[in-house]
C-alpha cells in the first residue's frame, strides 16, 4: 500500500553505531527524511477523517423522519432523499468506501440485504472490485438456499442466500441502510458464515443506536450516521 513504511536493505558502514549515529539498519527517527513515511500515512489518514466528517454532515442534512410508520410507536428514518440527489449519493458512495478503503482488508463480496441494502451494495461492490450477493426475504430465490429466521424493529421475517452464492473461505462485507434492533443483520451473518464466508464486518448507513442492535453481531460495525450524533 502506498504510503506505508518500507525496509530499506543498507549495507554497513566503517563507522560505529551510537545514540547520535544508529545502524543503518534502524534509522535515527528524530531526522526529518526517515520519518517521512510514517508522516505521509497520518497526514493521508488525517485528509480522509476530515473528508469523512464533511460527508457525514451533508448525507445527515438530507434525512427524513415519520412518525408512527409503518405501526404506531415507530419514528421512521427515511434515507431515500440521499438517492433522489446525484450529488448527496455520490457522497455516499464514497464515505463507504473511503471507510472500507481505511478499516478494512478488501472484501472479496459485499453482501446487500432486501431491500434497501440493495440501494447502494451493488454500486459499492462494483467500486471494491468486489462480487454483489442479495440476501432476500423467504420465497424470491430461486434454486437451493439457506435460510434464518429474525425479529426485527416492527416484525418478524426469514432471510434467504442462494447455497453457492458465497464461497468457503470468501472474505465477505454485510451492508444495509439502517440497523436498529439487528435482528436482520444478525440473520445476513448467520447466513454468510452457513455458506462458509469468513465475515469482514457490517456497515451501515444509519444507528439507532438506543436499541443496541450492534450487540448481536460478532464481527466489527461501522455506522456512517448515528442518532446520538449532535
Ligand atoms: O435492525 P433491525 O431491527 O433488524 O431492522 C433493520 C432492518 O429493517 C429495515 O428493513 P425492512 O425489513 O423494513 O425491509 P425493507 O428494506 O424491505 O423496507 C431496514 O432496511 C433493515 O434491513
Ligand atoms: N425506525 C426505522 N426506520 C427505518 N427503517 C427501519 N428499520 C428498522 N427500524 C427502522
Amino acid at each position: 500500500m502506498s504510503g506505508l513504511p518500507t525496509e530499506h536493505s543498507t549495507a554497513s558502514t566503517a563507522s560505529p553505531a551510537t545514540a547520535d549515529h544508529p545502524p543503518p539498519q534502524k534509522p535515527d527517527p528524530t531526522l526529518e527524511s526517515n520519518n517521512a513515511p510514517q508522516r505521509g500515512l497520518s497526514a493521508s489518514r488525517t485528509a480522509a477523517a476530515a473528508e469523512l466528517s464533511s460527508l457525514k454532515i451533508r448525507l445527515r442534512g438530507a434525512l427524513r423522519q415519520f412518525p408512527d410508520f409503518p405501526s404506531p410507536g415507530i419514528l421512521f428514518e427515511d434515507i431515500l432523499p440521499i438517492f433522489a440527489n446525484p450529488a448527496l449519493h455520490e457522497d455516499l458512495l464514497h464515505a463507504l468506501e473511503l471507510h472500507v478503503s481505511q478499516a478494512y482488508e478488501k472484501p472479496d463480496v459485499v453482501v446487500g440485504l432486501d431491500a434497501r441494502g440493495f440501494l447502494f451494495g451493488p454500486s459499492l461492490a462494483l467500486r471494491l472490485d468486489a462480487a454483489f450477493v442479495p440476501v432476500r426475504k423467504k420465497g424470491k430465490l430461486p434454486g437451493p438456499c439457506e435460510t434464518a429466521g429474525f425479529k426485527k424493529e416492527y416484525g418478524d421475517d426469514f432471510f434467504q442466500m442462494q447455497a453457492d452464492a458465497v464461497k468457503p473461505g470468501q472474505k465477505v462485507l454485510v451492508v444495509d441502510d439502517i440497523i436498529a434492533t439487528g435482528g436482520s443483520a444478525a440473520a445476513a451473518g448467520s447466513l454468510v458464515k452457513k455458506l462458509g464466508g469468513s465475515l469482514l464486518g457490517y456497515m451501515f448507513i444509519l444507528e439507532l443506536d438506543f436499541l443496541k442492535g450492534r450487540d448481536k453481531l460478532d464481527a466489527p460495525v461501522y455506522t456512517l450516521l448515528s442518532t446520538q450524533e449532535q
